[in-house]
């Protein structure tokens, strides 16, 4: 039977069992960590269900941004969810970025791995109102995922590369490393930090270098696959049904789960699996609020105008959406033929030369991603005094709903009410990174908005499980954001200006050196700017009901019994840094609640 993937060979959909104990919904990043660790530590059995197909090979491959290698990658994305008109980008929408696949984001992303500060996790613990998270408490689970190949001393010293190896996993399923490849000019923008005066830390808020999931043998893409699915296939209570879409969780009368409905496609006939214990729905910021709806757990009103059966009022479903917003300069610089990454995709001779150099050596760079010279940084580290304070002050006096859409139920109101004051005092104290300053590997910056105050929300149209879901980003519908943006590209062009980069002559093109003031400067982003990273977050968050949150904090969906969400979307406020070390630790988190476990 095609797309049937088994812990044992499975001829055909019979050998399915009737029921398993646990049915994970999405083999993605978090989905592989909880059904590989039950099925390691336990007798139970596990049925992952995955919308997208199991793939050897091309995603295997690190890189991103070279030629073939890009487009490999995304082949496994879902199509054609395109966001709401973006009334803070001009009424602009964007491409919602998600892998489909077995491994799901963790096989399509830039790889970069690095996790939050530890006043992040901290918020997460003041918002939920749980002992159990935080980051003292965390922290095993942020080392668990990770195997952490520190550089040779010569190559650390090269680098300048500083992390903490008490807060770094090792012997855990995922690599990670430094790349064996730098251009200069990242490495030119790495010491051009510096001499901006940023400190070198160990990966939270400052200048670092960001390990990548790579295997550090043949620098290929280490990822929930390899990591958690690879050996979990061989255990007989692990299965993996690929190429399948879960259109709906059942419950009985009393609400509790009884398994899950799926098709591997519209039309096509639909099945049923029982999970005697829990159904896990690890699909992801942007399907598993989708999944909830349609299976009748999210707000009332709203599940009784698509005539959806209420199930359980959870009235937070879908809301406090947030992502990673992204303003790319355009420059120009003067390289060396070799030094500029566009090499690869003009000139196919070379690029054979590096495929072969990769290949052969494992290095070179196709050992690359986005660029991996890290930069974080809270307020007040990029403005000056009087704007950090204006820029609060006006945060502090603004209505905290005022941005809100006038339809949010009064819980999430509520939550959210309490999560902007918590935020807007993690922020004054300097605990938390708002901005991330990356270097592309042509050296142009980008200015990532990563502590958003604005919510925004996803949810259905209709009771299909074919249609899309509806994005609405509402990117910088709270001014806080745009005043972050705006300030970050001023900070941006100073670090273009700084020694280490002058020799490559960087001419900005768009904005325009001459476009400097806040409107101005706004115009640009709201004409160009990015509304995703593909770091969706927060759609079904953890903390309290009466707060708009849709589980406590072991995860478990409020309202129902024997239902967890373990993935991106229990998150109550996004990562600085990327998503992935953080959801790799919820995904471990997760599955040492349903263990019983406590690191
Ligand atoms: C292009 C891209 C680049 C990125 N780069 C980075 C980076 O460099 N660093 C970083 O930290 N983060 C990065 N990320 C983000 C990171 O990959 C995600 O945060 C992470 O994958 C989220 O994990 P998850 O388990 O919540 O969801 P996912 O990994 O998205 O897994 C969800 C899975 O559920 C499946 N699914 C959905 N609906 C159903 C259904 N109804 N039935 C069955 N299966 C279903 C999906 O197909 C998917 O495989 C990137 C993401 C993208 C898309």
């Amino acid at each position: 039977l095609p797309g049937i993937f088994p812990g044992k060979v499975l001829q055909s959909r019979d050998e399915l069992l009737p029921e398993y104990d646990y049915v994970v919904v999405g083999g993605g990043m978090a989905g592989l960590v909880v059904a590989g660790r039950i099925t390691e530590k336990s007798q139970k059995t596990v049925l992952v269900i995955e919308a997208g197909p199991l793939v050897d090979g091309p995603a295997e491959y690190a890189t991103l941004l070279q030629p073939g290698q890009w487009t490999a990658a995304f082949q496994y994305l879902w199509f054609g969810i395109n966001s709401e008109p973006n009334k803070g980008l001009n009424n602009r929408t964007d491409a919602v970025l998600n892998g489909k696949v077995v491994g799901g984001g963790s096989a399509v992303n830039g790889l970069n791995y690095n996790k939050d500060s530890a006043g992040q996790y901290d918020l997460w613990a003041t918002l939920t109102g749980s002992s159990k998270w935080g980051w003292d408490k965390f922290l095993p689970y942020l080392k668990k995922p990770e195997d952490f190949h520190p550089p040779t001393p010569e190559y650390k010293e090269e680098l300048g590369a500083t992390y903490d190896l008490s807060e770094k996993g090792q012997g855990g399923p995922i690599d990670t490393t430094y790349p064996p490849f730098r251009y200069p000019q990242t490495q030119a923008y790495f010491e051009a930090l510096g001499a901006m005066g940023v400190p070198k830390t160990n990966g939270s808020i400052g200048r670092f270098w960001i390990p990548t999931a790579l295997n550090p043998t043949d620098m290929t893409r280490s990822y929930s696959k390899i990591g958690y699915h690879e050996p979990a296939s061989s255990r007989p209570n692990y299965h993996l049904l690929p190429g399948n879409q879960v259109t709906k969780i059942l419950f009985d009368s009393n609400k509790r789960v009884t398994g899950v409905q799926y098709a591997s496609g519209p039309g096509e006939t639909t099945y049923t699996v029982k999970a005697k214990k829990e159904v896990v729905l690890s699909a992801g910021a942007v399907f598993s609020p989708k999944i909830l709806l349609q299976s009748g757990i999210g707000e009332k009103k709203k599940l009784q105008s698509l005539n959806i059966p209420v199930v359980a009022d959870i009235p937070g479903v879908g809301w406090n959406f947030q992502d990673h917003t992204r303003f790319d300069f355009k420059f120009s610089f003067t390289f060396n033929r070799t030094n500029d990454p566009l090499e690869l995709q003009r000139n196919q001779t070379y690029y054979n030369e590096m495929q072969a150099l990769y290949l052969n050596n494992q290095t070179g760079p196709l050992t690359l991603t986005v660029g991996n010279a890290g930069c974080a940084l809270d307020l007040k580290s990029f403005t000056n005094t009087s704007t950090y304070t204006s820029i609060l002050a006006s945060a502090l006096a603004t209505n905290p709903i005022a941005a809100l859409p006038s339809n949010i139920p009064a819980t999430v109101k509520a939550g959210y009410i309490k999560q902007r004051i918590a935020l807007l005092a993690s922020i004054k104290a300097s605990k938390i990174p708002v901005a991330s300053f990356l270097s592309f590997l042509d050296f142009t910056p980008a200015v990532v908005l990563t502590k958003p105050l604005s919510r925004g929300f996803v949810t259905v149209n209709s009771a299909s499980p074919w249609d899309f879901p509806i994005v609405d980003y509402r990117t910088h519908s709270d001014p806080f954001d745009m005043a972050v943006v705006t300030n970050g590209i001023r900070y941006a062009r100073r670090i273009l200006q700084t020694p280490p980069v002058v020799p490559y002559n960087p001419q900005e093109i768009f904005p325009g050196a001459e476009v400097t003031d806040d409107s101005s400067l706004a115009e640009a982003v709201r004409s160009t700017a990015l509304a995703t990273f593909g770091h969706p977050f927060g759609t079904c968050k953890m903390g309290k009901l009466q707060e708009g949150a849709v589980v406590d904090a072991e995860l478990k969906v409020y309202g129902v019994k024997g239902l967890r969400v373990i993935d991106a979307s229990i998150i109550p406020v996004a990562t600085g840094p990327g998503p992935m070390a953080s959801v790799y630790g919820i995904g471990e988190r997760g599955a040492a609640f349903i263990l019983g476990e406590d690191l």
